[in-house]
């Protein structure tokens, strides 16, 4: 044979799992990124086709899947040890099992002052944020007489583990969404927002008190609102900052729907109790709108906050 086979691995790679544990109403994330390659007597698969070795990438997926269920994630390393110690003791032909995990890191939005207009403060047990900073932006315009100033923030991602529903909506043949009434919300929030000060007479603004008070509203009216659509809370978001922010006059948001699907765990005799999710990544819906102070001219370009 004038070719010989080399070192070889296989399997699923970045299985995008969330994991929602419920202790009462506080929520606790996971969020992995698993990736499996798995090594062993594959020669034949190799040379002559032969699949007698070959246990399905597809299978390795649905144990991630399947194993966040039985076994929890109590952290990436015992998951890993757990899902490796799996494939190479129960199959035979596998010798090496390499599991790569990344995760992501979420933290518990702060709530308002214990007086929220939405729902209790107390409630706010479901809503985060994910570490890491966000991408602070501005643009400044100035024609010799008057200025623009619009700033705004990229990549902040936040997730509700409930108060959110979807239902209600308009159905023709090709609908096939279930209605959902206790779902998960989350999204990258891109939002750009217009300062009222203009010109040098006028005094201006706290640049980093306002983003700081800006992100911070935001963020609460995010984790506040029980939503009905992303498109209310958007609403919720933008309104929060219109009327506690007097030198703001308008916000546009670009927000993905990061759509997390329950994964059904029925094939493997487990019930999915709203705990184990496929976060996908693509397509996703994009909902986009500007909320203004009422009577002032929107002003912010319509593609802006997808820059
Ligand atoms: O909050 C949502 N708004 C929508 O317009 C929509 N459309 C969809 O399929 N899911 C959702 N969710």
């Amino acid at each position: 044979m004038p070719t010989i086979l080399g070192q070889n691995q296989y399997g699923k790679a970045e299985n995008r799992v969330v994991k929602i544990t419920r202790d009462g109403d506080t929520h606790h994330i996971k969020d992995l990124n698993v990736s499996v390659a798995l090594s062993g007597d594959m020669d034949d698969v190799h040379y002559s086709g032969s699949n007698a070795n070959v246990l399905p990438t597809d299978t390795t997926k649905n144990t991630v899947f399947a194993f966040a269920k039985e076994h929890g994630i109590e952290s990436a390393e015992q998951f890993g040890i757990h899902l490796a110690r799996h494939f190479v003791s129960s199959q035979e032909p596998i010798h090496r099992a390499r599991i790569r995990i990344e995760e992501y890191a979420w933290e518990r939005i702060a709530t308002s002052d214990g007086n929220s207009r939405f729902i209790g403060a107390d409630d706010v047990k479901h809503s985060f944020a994910r570490k890491g900073q966000e991408t602070r932006v501005t643009q400044i315009t100035y024609d010799g007489e008057s200025w623009e100033v619009i700033s705004g923030l990229k990549d902040l991602t936040v997730m509700n583990s409930t108060n959110s529903e979807f239902w209600g909506y308009v159905k023709d043949k090709y609908t096939t969404l279930k209605e959902a009434y206790d779902r998960i919300l989350a999204t990258d929030v891109s939002a750009r927002w217009r300062y009222n000060w203009t010109s040098d007479e006028q005094r201006m603004p706290n640049w980093e008190k306002s983003y700081e008070q800006a992100r911070k509203h935001m963020l609460q009216a995010f984790a506040e609102t029980y939503s009905l659509s992303l498109q209310q809370t958007l609403y919720q978001m933008g309104s929060r900052i219109i009327n506690s922010r007097s030198e703001i006059d308008e916000i546009r948001f670009s927000l993905p729907n990061n759509h997390h699907f329950l994964v059904d765990l029925e094939p493997f005799g487990l019930k999915n109790d709203h705990e184990v999710y496929f976060a996908a990544d693509r397509p996703y819906g994009l909902i986009e709108a500007t909320v203004l102070r009422d009577g002032v001219e929107p002003k912010i370009p319509v593609d802006m906050t997808n820059l």
